[in-house]
């Protein structure tokens, strides 16, 4: 591997190529009955497209906190979040809900499926909110299912599949829009280990084949070392490997 290789998986930007996300003295306290917590006290980091990086840290330490400063969806940090080289704190909700739409698809632990559609619906959703037309969309949502194994589910309910299933969909339904980053909240945390193992290995495979980056909070060191990076977030800080 040449240097620049080397740099880029360590996560320094190689010139000329934009991080799909940096982060700068990313910081965030929660104050509640008169006690403050500063879960992260200064995160620096930098992801660069088509990198996986596994974010380690113990129950606590505030890997839910990070992934959803940087998904927009709270405001209350400090520092600076950059997606796709835009600044997004400077950002009103509108121009972040489009950054939002446009880079970043989302996995959690609970799949969050919506409970009165079928499988192929809710891999559609995320693709018409995008302006892709319906039968472009259900074509989409019916490739990746096929890949996920579901070809023959496109039609059942979330009350009708398994757990790993749903987490199957819900992978669909994140990577449906080819975001530049996925970010995935322990997407295995709900399911037995070969269950775990199965889905995450159909979930590196197909982010990789598309190209985009992700990140992977998890308690796991097994499923991190399958990641492209390890990041450590511990006393509030963020440490590599
Ligand atoms: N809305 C909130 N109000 C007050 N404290 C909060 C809030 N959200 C998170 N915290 C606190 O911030 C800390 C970090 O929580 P966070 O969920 O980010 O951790 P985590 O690393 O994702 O944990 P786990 O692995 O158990 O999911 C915890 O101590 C939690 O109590």
């Amino acid at each position: 591997m040449n240097d620049a290789a080397v740099s880029t998986l360590e996560g320094t930007a190689a010139a000329g190529v934009t991080p799909v996300v940096r982060l700068r003295k990313l910081a965030r306290s929660f104050t509640q009955g008169g006690v403050t917590i500063d879960v992260l006290r200064g995160i620096d980091l930098d992801v660069m497209p088509g990198q996986i990086v596994a974010l380690l840290g113990p129950s606590g330490s505030g890997k839910s906190t990070m992934l959803q400063a940087i998904g927009l969806l709270e405001g209350g940090f400090e520092g600076s979040i950059e997606i796709a080289g835009a600044h997004a704190t400077a950002l009103g909700a509108n121009a972040r809900t489009i950054l939002r739409r446009d880079h970043l698809g989302f996995v959690y632990q609970f799949h969050h499926l919506l409970p009165d559609f079928d499988a192929q619906e809710n891999v559609i959703l995320p693709q018409l909110v995008a302006g892709r037309s319906r039968a472009d969309a259900l074509s989409r949502a019916a490739e990746l299912l096929q890949a996920l194994g579901l070809g023959e589910r496109l039609g059942h309910r979330p009350s009708q599949l398994s757990g790993g299933e749903q987490q199957r969909v819900a992978v669909a339904r994140a990577l449906a829009n080819r975001p530049d980053l996925v970010l995935a909240d322990e997407p295995t945390g709900n399911l037995d280990e070969a269950t775990a193992d199965r889905v995450l290995d159909e979930f590196l495979r197909l982010v990789r084949g598309q190209g985009s980056a992700a990140i992977v909070a998890t308690h796991n060191q097994r499923l991190a070392r399958r990641m492209d990076r390890v990041v450590r977030l511990q006393d509030g800080l963020l440490k590599q490997g």
